[in-house]
């Protein structure tokens, strides 16, 4: 039963906000978790861009298409806070992130954080990348039905030791496998359905798990203060804006936290995808395999990875097909408007750049693996400026694009030369969307090495 979200203000020229009630208290969680996009392609068919539905006790309004998305991520008129949207899913976990901050202090804290990820930096995080990938890949053992989603987790999690926190020099295998099972309980705990601290649940572990990455962080904040190295967490512990501001150490405990965070899963997924279609598509398989060779080295410096040209592209249509973030959660923090539509001040918005990826109107044939279309001759991402949103938009745009970029090619650059992979043309990842996607069977893949390539050994 179609239901409007708010009577809009008498004389007003907006429209109310139509939609659904749904299950009282879970309203249409389940849903969303069973599938996403039919959810919202429901929403778009009944009523168009802007429509409300029920989360977790709270009114969401979903906003769907690229110009209802480019409006509320623009943010023009500054209705919509970030810090209020986010903390009702991840909160407790994640609390002093970036992308939880607004405002003044957003801007304050944006400024100081964008010396971390410049281009200087990032050659020199790509330097240190390599051969820690190279050591980790070393560890894989090629199968049938190999997990690359599972091994690609672990690899990206110990990748983030060595990068983002410089090693841990004081803890034990064992301590550091704990740290590890924090971060994942943060993480899993912002799906939570019980949402208070009951022994025995997500929500619980994840607010023990917060405690654990905060004494962990703090454990090692005067080594990293004391002296500058290339990871991220003494980065941090040294930049300054060009104003000469700098983090306080509670700042850098909370930006560590969540980094991680934002780094994590995002890559993961965006790898685990490109192994698949990889593996589903053997010419597009050795199209990036012949320029990884061609570079001739497994040790590829930035500029080595901008001139992978097939991979970028085969990166891009990933992050399409499967958005790593497929919704950003905002909340009107007063009554305010969308595309014509009165939303009133404490509304939610899920914004949903994981939809307009799959618009036929913005992408022919959207299921489909086609690379090419980002390339030059095609650009079909061009056809409108937020078409392909998967790092988001307006002052929260991802900050670790960049980085995100040089870890992903990184890898699968190594991925290339080492193996070569199938994957069944009619298989399908069972996403599990409970919070950010993940294919529930690990992703398995038919994996081989290539050693006896002759051409492996110029590398
Ligand atoms: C493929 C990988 C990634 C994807 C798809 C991705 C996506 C996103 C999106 C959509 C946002 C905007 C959230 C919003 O508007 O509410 C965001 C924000 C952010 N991301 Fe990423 N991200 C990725 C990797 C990374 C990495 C590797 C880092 C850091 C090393 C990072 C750091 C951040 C930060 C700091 C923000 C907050 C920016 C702000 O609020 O000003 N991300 N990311």
């Amino acid at each position: 039963m179609t239901r409007i979200l708010a009577a809009p203000p008498a004389h007003s020229h907006l429209r109310p906000v139509p939609g659904r009630s749904g299950i009282p208290g879970i309203g249409h969680v389940l849903e969303y978790i069973r599938d996403p996009l039919a959810m919202m392609q429901k929403h778009w068919d009944r009523y168009g861009e802007v429509s409300c539905f029920s989360a977790a006790g709270r009114r969401w309004i979903s906003v769907l298409g690229p110009d209802a998305c480019q409006e509320v991520l623009q943010n023009k008129d500054r209705a919509f806070a970030n810090g209020d949207g986010w903390s009702a899913l991840i909160g407790p976990f994640f609390h002093g992130g970036l992308m939880l901050l607004d405002s003044e202090e957003h801007l304050r804290h944006r400024r100081i954080m964008q010396q971390a990820f410049t281009r200087s930096r990032l050659e020199k995080t790509v330097g240190a990348m390599n051969p820690s990938i190279a050591q980790k890949l070393d560890r894989w053992v090629p199968s049938d039905g190999f997990r690359a989603y599972t091994a690609l987790k672990t690899l990206t999690l110990d990748l983030a030791t060595d990068i983002f926190m410089g090693g841990a020099e004081d803890s034990t295998p064992a301590e550091i496998e704990v740290v590890k099972k924090a971060f994942i309980d943060c993480v899993q705990a912002a799906t939570s359905i019980v949402r208070y601290p009951v022994p025995g649940t997500r929500w619980k572990r994840g607010l023990d798990g917060r405690r654990v990455l905060e004494n962990f962080f703090r454990h090692y904040l005067p080594a990293r203060r004391s002296r500058e190295t290339d990871d991220l967490f003494s980065v941090l512990c040294h930049i300054e804006s060009e104003a000469g501001q700098r983090f306080s150490d509670d700042e850098i405990v909370d930006h560590m936290i969540f980094l991680l965070m934002a780094a994590h899963d995002t890559s993961t997924i965006t790898i685990s995808t490109m192994m698949q279609y990889l593996g589903q598509h053997p010419q597009w398989q050795d199209r990036c395999r012949a320029e990884s060779l061609a570079l001739g080295t497994a040790a590829p410096s930035h500029a080595d990875l901008d001139a992978l040209g097939s991979l970028d592209l085969v990166m891009k249509e990933c992050l399409r097909l499967v958005s790593p973030v497929p919704v950003l959660a905002r909340r009107a923090v007063r009554d305010t408007e969308v595309r014509g539509y009165f939303v009133p001040a404490g509304t939610y918005a899920s914004v949903a750049p994981h939809f307009t990826h799959h618009m036929a109107e913005y992408w022919p044939e959207p299921e489909r693996f086609d690379p090419e279309r980002f390339a030059e001759h095609r650009r079909e991402d061009k056809v409108h400026r937020y078409a392909w949103e998967p790092f988001g938009g307006g002052v929260h745009k991802c900050l670790g694009m960049h980085f995100a970029g040089v870890e992903v090619k990184a890898i699968v650059h190594q991925l290339l030369l080492r193996f070569e992979w199938h994957v069944d043309p009619g298989y399908v990842a069972p996403l599990d969307f409970t919070s950010l996607p993940f294919p529930s069977d690990g992703q398995p893949v038919d994996l081989r090495l290539r050693s006896t390539d002759p051409d492996r050994q110029a590398v």
